[in-house]
């Protein structure tokens, strides 16, 4: 590890960095074509679900989770990170500048006070639609006691 990362805060222009000298140090900038990218980044994304797979919903913040099983999951989200900012880089694509601009546009499609009223609005008809069939619940979705 060059040590880069150890102290500095931890931006995508320093993880850019060290996935580019990681590989020019392997001689493998050849593999590292945007489809070859594409491809490891979905498989890592196949690994990171593996780890979630027949667990059922889990809580936010892992409470339950074994030290190890947290940093299994470290490992698969930062090969993730890792591979996308890979292919951002190698596709000449400034993520940090692209993320920005989407978070805005997010907003624009997606105003606080609109989405805020539309949840007021579906709570309520659902409620409603609750009270109409019990067994429904609230994503208007049958229950379990429905299956008996
Ligand atoms: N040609 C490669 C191979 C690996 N890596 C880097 C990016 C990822 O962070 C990590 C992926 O390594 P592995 O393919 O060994 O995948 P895992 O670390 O997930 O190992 P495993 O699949 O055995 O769990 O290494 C890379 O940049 N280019």
């Amino acid at each position: 590890m060059t040590g880069v990362a150890d102290e500095a805060p931890v931006t995508l222009d320093t993880l850019k960095q060290l996935m580019a000298q990681f590989a020019k140090e392997r001689d493998w900038d050849r593999f590292h074509s945007p489809r070859n990218l594409l491809l490891a980044l979905v498989g890592e994304v196949g690994e990171l679900s593996e780890i979630f797979q027949w667990k059922g919903e889990v809580p936010k913040g892992l409470p339950d989770w074994k030290e190890e099983e947290k940093v299994h999951l470290g490992e698969e989200l930062s090969d993730v990170l890792l591979y996308l900012v890979r292919l951002s880089d190698i596709c000449g694509v400034d993520l940090g500048k692209a993320a920005l601009r989407k978070v805005q546009l997010n907003a624009i499609k997606y105003p606080a006070k609109v989405c805020k009223e539309e949840e007021v609005v579906v709570s309520i008809s659902s409620n409603q639609e609750e009270e109409k069939n019990p067994s429904t619940n609230n994503n208007g979705t049958a229950t379990e006691s429905d299956a008996d």
